[in-house]
C-alpha cells in the first residue's frame, strides 16, 4: 500500500457539476474505505457566493448523488466527510489576486497540520487553467518549500494541437511536468488497467500480440444517451475531440504499445508516447476521405418514445456540422504492426451503451474441418464497460459423427470477483494523485502525440471539402456505410442491444 501524505485539495470551479457529480462522490467513497488520510481538507473555491456550510450542503448533505450513499454511510461517518469541506469565494473573476485564497489555505493548513502538501484541481472551464496556475504562482501558492504542489488538469487538453502545445507552454511557466496530472478518466477504469496486465502478465497472448497472427483490431465506444444537457459544450467539440483525441486514444496507445520494464509511471508512458508517435498521420485529402467518417444521429423512435435530432438539441446550432459520430481506419508504423489496420469507432444515440476493444486474429492456414458460420478466426473481445470482462472466442468440435466446428466461447467477468471492491475511475485517479503516482495520467508529449494524429482529420473535416456528413437514426448503430471502412473481413462487431433482454445472447459474445 502506498503511503498518502497529510494534504490540501483546493478545487477551482467548485460550484459546478464535476465536482458534485464525479470528485466529491470519488474523495466520499475513499473516506469511507479508509484511504484519507489523517490530516485532509478540501477547499473548494469559485465564483458562487457560498458559505462552507451551503457548500457541504450541495455537494454532501442534499447531493443527488450521494443520496444512497449516505444512507449506508450513515450520519456519522457522512458528518466526518463533510467537516473536511471548506469553500472560499473568489469574488467576480478567476483571474484575480488570489492573496485572500492563499491567507484561507494557510489558515486551513494550521488548523488542520496538513503540512503545506496541496493539489491544486482545475474543474474550471478550459479557458481557465492557464489563468489560475498563473494566478496561483504570483501569490507563490506554486512553491515547494513547504510541502509539495501538484495540479490536476481536467479535459479538454487543448482543442488542436496547437493550442494543446499552448497550454502546455503555459502550464510549464508556472509547474514542472513532475506536478502536473492530466486527467483522463478512461485510464482510471480497472479494466482499461486490466489490458496492461492481461498483455504482459500472461505468456499466452503477447507472442501472437502482432501482424503475423492479427489480423485487424477493432474498438467500438458507443452510448445510448445523446449530448443532454450539454448540448452547447458538444457542438464545438464531437465526437473527435470529445472521446476519440483522448479515452479512444489511451486505449490504443494501451493496444500498441511495447512492453515497458518496469510499472514505473515514466517507463509506461514513454511506450505509450512510442505507439502515439508511430500511428499513421493521414496527410492526403483522399486518404483522409477513404478512412474516416463522420455522423450525426437525427430524429428518430426509440422503443416508441420519440428522440430528437442532434441538430433539435439544446445549444446545438441547427446547421450545426458537429459530428456525433466518428469512424476511423488507420495504420500503425512500426515493426509489430505494420500493415494492420486498426478500426476506431465512437457515438452517441447508439442501442446500448459499450466499450470493447475486438482484437481479430488471422484464419488459420490451411482449413482442415468444416466450420458453420462464416467466422473461422479467433477473437479476444476486452470488455471495458458494461459487464467488463475477457472473452476469447474459439473453434470446437460440434459433438456427433464428424469433424464439424463452431466458435465458443470462454469468457471472464470482472463480476466474478465479487468480493473485490473496484474503485470508481475518478475515486482511483484522485487517490493516485494523493499518492504521487503519475502513472494513470498524461503526460505533455503523449497529449501532443494525439493531437498531431487528430488535427489533420479535424483540418479536413473542417475544410467541408468532399466531406461527407451521413445522417443515422437516433438507437441505430451509425451510418450503413461505416461498413466500407472494413476491408475484406466483414463489417462492425455491433454487440446486441437488449445485452439483458436477449436470451439468446451471452454477454459478450
Ligand atoms: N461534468 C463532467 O462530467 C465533466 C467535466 N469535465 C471538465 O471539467 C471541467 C468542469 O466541468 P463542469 O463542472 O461540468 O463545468 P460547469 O460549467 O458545471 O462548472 C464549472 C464551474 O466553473 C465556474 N466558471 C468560471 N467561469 C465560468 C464561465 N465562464 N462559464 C461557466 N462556468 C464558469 C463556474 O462556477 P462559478 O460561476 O461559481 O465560478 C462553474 O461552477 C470542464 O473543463 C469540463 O470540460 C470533464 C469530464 C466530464
Ligand atoms: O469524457 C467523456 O466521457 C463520457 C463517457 O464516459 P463513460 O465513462 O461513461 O464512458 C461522455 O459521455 C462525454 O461526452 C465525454 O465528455
Amino acid at each position: 500500500m502506498k503511503k498518502t501524505d497529510n494534504q490540501m485539495l483546493v478545487i477551482f470551479g467548485a460550484s459546478g457539476d464535476l465536482t458534485a457529480r464525479k470528485l466529491i462522490p470519488g474523495l466520499f467513497n475513499l473516506h469511507l474505505a479508509g484511504h484519507l488520510p489523517k490530516n485532509f481538507v478540501v477547499l473548494g473555491a469559485s465564483r458562487s457566493d457560498l458559505s462552507d456550510d451551503d457548500f457541504r450542503d450541495r455537494v454532501v448533505h442534499k447531493s443527488p448523488y450521494l443520496k444512497d450513499k449516505i444512507k449506508d454511510a450513515g450520519d456519522a461517518k457522512t458528518k466526518a466527510f463533510a467537516n473536511k469541506l471548506y469553500y472560499e469565494d473568489l469574488g467576480k473573476d478567476y483571474d484575480t489576486d488570489y492573496g485572500d485564497l492563499r491567507k484561507r489555505v494557510e489558515e486551513l493548513k494550521d488548523k488542520h497540520d496538513t503540512s503545506g502538501n496541496i493539489i491544486y484541481y482545475l474543474s474550471t472551464p478550459p479557458t481557465l487553467y492557464e489563468t489560475v496556475a498563473k494566478n496561483l504562482a504570483d501569490a507563490e501558492m506554486n512553491t515547494q518549500n513547504h510541502g509539495w504542489k501538484r495540479l490536476i488538469v481536467e479535459k479538454p487538453f487543448g482543442y488542436s494541437l496547437e493550442t494543446a502545445k499552448n497550454l502546455n507552454k503555459g502550464l510549464h511557466r508556472f509547474f514542472e511536468e513532475h506536478q502536473i496530472y492530466r486527467i483522463d478518466h478512461y485510464l482510471g477504469k480497472e479494466t482499461v488497467q486490466n489490458l496492461l496486465v492481461t498483455r504482459f502478465a500472461n505468456s499466452i497472448f503477447e507472442p501472437l500480440w502482432n501482424r503475423n497472427y492479427i489480423h485487424h483490431v477493432e474498438i467500438t465506444n458507443a452510448e445510448s444517451v445523446g449530448v443532454e444537457k450539454r448540448g452547447g459544450y458538444y457542438d464545438k467539440s464531437g465526437a473527435l475531440r470529445d472521446m476519440f483525441q483522448n479515452h479512444l486514444l489511451q486505449l490504443v496507445s494501451l493496444v500498441v504499445m511495447e512492453p515497458p520494464i518496469g510499472d514505473d509511471a515514466e517507463e509506461i508512458r514513454n511506450e505509450k508516447v512510442k505507439a502515439l508517435k508511430s500511428l499513421r498521420v493521414m496527410k492526403d485529402e483522399q486518404t483522409l476521405y477513404d478512412n474516416t467518417i463522420r455522423a450525426q444521429y437525427v430524429a428518430s423512435e426509440i422503443k416508441g418514445e420519440k428522440v430528437k435530432g442532434y441538430r433539435e438539441e439544446e445549444g446545438v446550432d441547427p446547421n450545426s456540422t458537429t459530428e456525433t459520430y466518428a469512424a476511423i481506419k488507420f495504420y500503425v508504423d512500426n515493426w509489430r504492426w505494420h500493415g494492420i489496420p486498426f478500426y476506431v469507432r465512437t457515438a452517441k444515440r447508439m442501442p446500448t451503451k459499450v466499450t470493447e476493444i475486438v482484437i481479430h486474429f488471422k484464419e488459420p492456414h490451411h482449413q482442415i474441418f468444416q466450420e458453420s458460420g462464416m467466422h473461422r478466426d479467433n477473437k479476444l473481445v476486452i470488455r471495458i464497460q458494461p459487464d467488463e470482462g475477457i472473452l476469447i472466442k474459439f473453434g470446437v468440435k460440434v459433438p456427433g459423427q464428424g469433424f464439424k466446428v463452431e466458435r465458443a466461447n470462454m469468457d471472464f467477468y470482472y463480476s466474478s470477483l465479487a468480493e473485490t471492491y473496484v474503485m470508481e475511475a475518478y475515486e482511483r485517479l484522485l487517490l493516485d494523485a494523493m499518492q504521487g503516482d503519475a502513472t494513470l495520467y498524461a503526460r505533455a508529449d503523449e497529449v501532443e502525440a494525439a493531437w498531431e494524429f487528430v488535427d489533420p482529420i479535424l483540418n479536413y473535416w473542417k475544410s467541408g471539402k468532399d466531406v461527407r456528413m451521413y445522417g443515422y437514426a437516433a438507437g441505430v448503430w451509425g451510418p450503413e456505410n461505416a461498413d466500407d471502412l472494413i476491408d475484406d473481413r466483414g463489417m462492425w462487431r455491433n454487440p446486441g442491444e437488449n445485452l439483458a433482454d436477449d436470451p439468446g445472447y451471452c454477454v459478450i459474445c
